[in-house]
Parts: structure tokens; sequence; C-alpha cells
């Protein structure tokens, strides 16, 4: 499986009435790859989300091209048997009203029609426990009897029920607790370990880091940096993602004058950069990366 972003571009109309336009996400490019999770990082209104929901095509492209092994993005049934989202809220996922549960049934109802019912209890069960919850504990429950973690973990089996190739986890722990956030993500390691591709989707940089074998760093929606986690966290170019790093706020020195401000596309004032390739796989956006004093 190989999810593939070329050049993507999303403009938004804006204004009282639509007359003006703003890009989200400009000009973005990367890769996921079976068998790997890439964080996508970024502050908030970075355009991660925005990203996320073209990839599921819940939102349009408004040029360049996301293709999943070369089909381009389709909100089509056959899609989304391979492309699954899960996103932040877990209880927004659900209808108050029905027991939890009905999201496996929908699945079965579009998806396996002709899957016997014992046979579709059995496979929700051992869905269930693959992301190991108990089914005598969350079967006919409703959404509000159930945790956040259990709610997410559900949609998680949910995703399971299909032929998943490449699941986009948006901020997906971000309501969790710590002990639940840290199952949650061993639950994605454990989806990348069968092979699968996960685009983890966060503003926090510890659990991306815990993760992802490659993180893509956004800023206003474009890529600043991206490579393998260990170099983008361990040598970090862009004074951008350096200062996402920086776990100790310096008081008395706002980064901007620590960082060398006449070199580097950031500081220049955000004009969209090419990415240059600083080391092996390791590129960074930068307007004059060569003559850069870092
Ligand atoms: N439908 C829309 N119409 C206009 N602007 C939008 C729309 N959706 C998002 N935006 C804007 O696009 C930018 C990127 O939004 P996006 O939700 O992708 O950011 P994000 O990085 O996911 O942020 P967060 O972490 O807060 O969810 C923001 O400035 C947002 O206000």
């Amino acid at each position: 499986m190989m999810l593939q972003l070329d050049n993507v571009t999303k403009v938004y109309k804006v204004g009282a009435f639509g007359g003006k336009t703003f890009a989200a996400v400009d000009g973005v490019s990367f890769d996921v790859r079976s068998g790997e999770v890439v964080s996508l990082i970024g502050e908030s209104g970075s355009g991660k989300s925005t990203i996320g929901k073209m990839i599921l095509g819940l939102t349009s492209i408004t040029a360049g091209s996301i293709t999943v092994d070369g089909v381009p993005v389709k909100a089509a049934k056959e899609y989304y048997r391979h492309v699954q989202g899960v996103f932040q809220d877990p209880f927004s996922c659900y209808n108050p009203v029905f027991k939890a549960d009905r999201v496996f049934q929908l699945i079965k109802e579009s998806y396996y029609p002709q899957v016997s019912a014992a046979e579709w209890d059995g496979r929700v069960r051992s869905a269930i426990e693959d992301v190991r919850l108990d089914p005598g504990q969350v079967l006919g429950r409703y959404p509000h009897q159930l945790s956040g973690g259990q709610l997410q973990r559900l949609l998680i089996a949910r995703a399971l029920l299909l032929d998943i190739k490449l699941l986009v986890a948006d901020e997906i722990t971000s309501m969790l607790d710590a002990s639940t956030r840290i199952d949650v993500l061993n639950l994605l390691a454990e989806l990348k370990e069968r092979g699968l591709g996960v685009l983890y989707v966060t503003h926090d940089l510890s659990l991306g880091n815990y993760l992802a074998e490659r993180t893509v760093v956004l800023r206003n929606g474009t890529v600043v940096e991206m490579g393998l986690t260990d170099k983008v966290f361990g040598d970090p170019l862009h004074p951008y993602t350096r200062k996402l790093l920086a776990a100790v706020p310096r008081l008395n020195a706002p980064w901007e004058d620590a960082e060398p401000t006449d070199t580097c596309h950031y500081h220049a004032g955000g004009a969209s950069g090419a990415l240059f390739e600083a080391d092996a796989g390791h590129f960074v956006a930068c307007a004059r990366f060569d003559g850069c004093p870092r």
C-alpha cells in the first residue's frame, strides 16, 4: 500500500460572501507506506485535519493529487473498504439513540450482506478482542455507557472489519487520559505490525515520536521539514521544528531572536519554499538552506 500526496493544495472560500480565498494546505507532498506510521505534526490551524479530510474524500482537493496504490481518492464504497479514518471525538461518531455496536451492523449491511449473522457476530467479537476490549463488556451498550477510550477502540475495531490498508488517525488520543492514550498508541503500533499504513495526525510531538518512523512537520499549510523521526527530532534543521521541540520556553529571549533571521524561509515571511534534501531522506524548507549558519 502506498498513499501518495503530490503537491496537494486546498483553498477555502472565506469572507462574508465567499469572496476571499485562503490556502489551508499549499503544495504538500509526502507518502505513507504499508507497515509504517507517519506522523503529521503541526500547531492548531496548520492544515493537518484538512489533509486528513482530503485523504478520506470528505473535502475536495483544490489542486494536486492524492492516490492510494495509484487510485485517486474517491468518496466511494470500494475506497473506504481500504481507507478509513478515526477522529478526535469518539462520541460524535456515534448516534446516542442507538447502541454503540450499531456501527458494526452498518458495516455488515453495506459491505458484507452475504455473511451470516452468526459468522458476523464471530468477526465482530474477534475485532473487538483485537483492540483489547472484552466483547461482553462493550456489546449491547449505549455510547454514554462507554468511555472515550472504549468508543475510540470500537471505531478502530470497526475499521478492522474492513480490509483496510490505511488508517488516518486524527488527534485520536487527545481526549483520552494518559494510560488509555498509551493503550491506543500501542494498538496503532500493532496495526502497523500487521502491515497497515497509519497517518497519525497530532499536535503533540511526544506522541508522534513514540510511534512514527517518519515525521512530517506542517506549518501554515506547508511542509517545513520531514524525514525519519530520529532525524527530524534528533537533528531538527528548521527553526520552526526547533521551536516546536523546545520543551522549555526561553523566558527572556523570544526564540525568533535566538535563531538566524535572514537566511531562513520561515523568518523571511513564510512564502512557500522548496524542500531541500539536507540529508538522505531528510527534507527541510529553506529558501537558502545551503547558506544557513545553523
Ligand atoms: N471549511 C472551512 N472553510 C474555511 N476555512 C477553513 C475550513 N476548514 C478549515 N479552515 C481553515 O483552514 C486552516 C486549517 O484548518 P485545519 O482544521 O486543517 O487545521 P488543523 O491543523 O487540523 O488544526 P487543529 O489542530 O486545530 O484541528 C485553519 O485556518 C482553518 O480555520
